[in-house]
């Protein structure tokens, strides 16, 4: 927290000299490019952490100006003023919540339909602003309403917007450092392994899309305020566009870049304009060249400087006291298969599983390439529709759900590839993982939960040769193939999932490191006394750590038992040939 609070004041400390510096109007010019930059600050929020591109944030700009200018045109009193310029900014974020809800529920990587339907909705936006003559003044907009409270446009309310981007700053700074912010994070980099963390990804990317309108509904009203006039160009294309270029330039990844992207560019824009015939050209060019070349924009690079200067960011300390509980329910952990059927178009994937699992231990499920055993695992976290048959825990029905209801239901699950947050810190992914299935809405507010641990994380991470103890802040994208399997593991099983689905584990790795995998899946499910689906080809891990081997072929039960009667079955014997490592 002592690098925002070193930031900000040097950030206020500027901002405050610019009228000193220079003169009133030089500030006022500024602070209209001030205004955008809190409105590209929003889109940095959504594009640069939350991975989405909204082509349309204008549309919350010129609504909320508008009703701003409605507001003073039309209603006395700074309290009630300020009450229902408030309740702007509020509609502005719950109607992003209604679009983002629309958009992203039922849908992962909705990312394109996100930014196509932003362009045009902010296209309708226009339109409408330019007809209903009656309401917004058609073209020559609304005008003639004075600034709130009666401050000077070109004096005293320099400072208001000086305070509303140093507060935008500040709460953005903050926010990056929460659980909430790391979430957002999360779903930019990896949204299936956050699903199968138990997180509602469409509620994360609507959350940040709603900050982002409220920031940019903000900066509208702060905008009516300054220009004392509102027209149709202020919920249009072209502020769309250029909001993204300039944060773009500025650098999405930072929450000053932004600002700095719309001061720079968008100043230098309005003063080169007119005296330099191909500017936009320029602009273009500059655009094309930071997003195929820097796409960290100016912001990385001034960074990157006076990164020595600031103070270098904590390392995440773990602790397990008062850390919730996951709750899962401690009952039967048997899961059922009748009949299942899973299809892919023509290709007939499961053709009528039959199979109750025991109630704890490890099964290991084998068969030859293309068997369905990853599908298997598929149908019961929702990664593939179950067109027939069902599938049960404790008797309720668990198909066709959506993925982040497994964890809910106490079902953790490890990919066949390695899937973690590659952009994020070996700590931070195991941050996240602890929130899973623990945290209640509010800790996602408490610097304190990213230092959840557990007794059984601490035990892994000590464990002799476990790989991860010494790289923790380091980049998970920075591990080698190998160790991003033991950080998969630690992840999933930090949750505590009473029943946990492992495919292939111990792939790619060295026998060593095998045998520390088979050590810690056996130790997990020993102390947590619940069942795993393994999905193995090497016969003598199958044998160190089956209770009970299940035998998939062309997408059916062809046998179960254990290891010893598996190895015995002539029909196994037919059609399995397994390899050793
Ligand atoms: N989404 C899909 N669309 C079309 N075909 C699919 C899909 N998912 C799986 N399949 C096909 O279903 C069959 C079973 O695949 P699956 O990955 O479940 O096999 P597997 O037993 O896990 O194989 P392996 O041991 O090689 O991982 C394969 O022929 C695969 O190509």
């Amino acid at each position: 927290m002592a690098s925002i609070a070193l930031v900000n004041t040097a950030l206020l400390a500027v901002l405050l000299a610019v009228p000193f510096l220079f003169d009133m109007f030089f500030a006022y010019q500024i602070g209209l490019y001030l205004i955008y930059g809190i409105a590209a600050q929003g889109i940095g929020y959504l594009w640069g952490r939350a991975g989405i591109l909204p082509l349309g944030q204008a549309m919350f700009f010129g609504l909320s100006a508008y009703a701003c200018a409605i507001i003073l045109l039309h209603v006395d009193g700074l309290g009630l003023q300020i009450l229902l310029l408030l309740c702007v900014l509020i509609s502005a974020g719950l109607l992003a919540l209604v679009i983002a809800s629309l958009i992203f529920k039922g849908r992962a990587d909705s990312g394109p339909f996100f930014s196509l339907i932003t362009l045009a909705l902010v296209m309708i936006c226009e339109q409408v602003a330019g007809t209903a003559t009656g309401v917004t003044g058609g073209f020559n907009g609304l005008s003639g309403f004075g600034t709130i409270a009666g401050l000077d446009q070109f004096g005293g309310f320099y400072y208001v917007i000086v305070l509303a981007v140093v507060l935008s700053t500040v709460a953005l700074m903050v926010l990056d450092r929460l659980p909430a912010g790391l979430v957002s994070r999360a779903v930019a980099d990896n949204e299936q392994r956050l699903q199968l963390l138990g997180f509602r990804t469409h509620i994360v990317k609507g959350a940040a899309f709603a900050l982002a309108a409220v920031l940019a509904g903000l900066a509208g009203i702060l905008f009516a305020n300054h220009q004392g006039i509102v027209t149709p160009t202020s919920t249009g294309f072209l502020l769309s566009a250029n909001l993204v270029i300039w944060t773009a330039v500025g650098g999405r990844y930072h929450v000053l870049g932004p600002l700095l992207g719309a001061v720079l560019i968008g100043y230098l824009s309005s003063e080169l304009r007119d005296s330099f015939l191909y500017w936009e050209v320029l602009l273009a060019c500059l655009f094309i060249l930071v997003v195929l070349k820097a796409p960290g924009g100016l912001a990385d690079l001034v960074s990157a400087s006076l990164s020595r200067f600031l103070p270098a960011k904590t390392a995440i300390v773990r602790q397990s006291d008062n850390v919730p509980p996951t709750g899962f329910d401690g009952g039967a952990k048997a899961v059922r298969f009748d009949g299942v059927r899973v299809r892919a178009g023509r290709v007939r994937i499961l053709n009528g599983v039959d199979y109750t699992t025991p109630d704890k231990g490890i099964v290991c499920i084998i068969g030859p390439n293309g068997a369905g055993k990853t599908s298997l695992l598929n149908s019961i976290t929702g990664g593939l529709p179950v067109s027939g048959g069902s599938i049960s825990l404790r008797g309720e029905t668990i198909a066709n759900r959506p993925p982040h209801m497994a964890l809910r239901s106490g079902i953790g699950r490890k990919l066949q590839v390695p899937s973690v947050f590659q952009s994020l810190t070996v700590s931070e992914n195991l941050s996240l993982a602890m929130l899973a299935g623990r945290a209640a809405p509010g800790d996602f507010f408490l610097p304190s939960a990213l230092g959840w641990g557990s007794g059984q994380l601490d035990e892994m991470l000590s464990t002799r040769g476990f790989p991860l103890a010494e790289t923790l802040d380091d980049p998970a994208s920075a591990l080698a193939q190998g160790h991003r399997q033991f950080l998969e593991l630690a992840m999933t099983i930090a949750a505590e999932p009473p029943v946990l689905l492992l495919d292939e584990p111990c792939a790619g790795l060295s026998p060593d490191e095998t045998h520390l995998m088979t050590r810690l899946v056996k130790r997990f499910q020993e102390q947590n006394d619940g069942l795993i689906l393994l999905i193995e080809h090497d016969m003598s891990i199958v044998k160190s750590l089956s209770n009970q081997v299940m035998v998939l072929h062309q997408g059916e039960v062809l046998a179960q038992g254990t290891y010893e009667e598996i190895s015995a079955n002539p029909a196994v014997q037919n059609v399995y040939s397994g390899g050793t490592k």
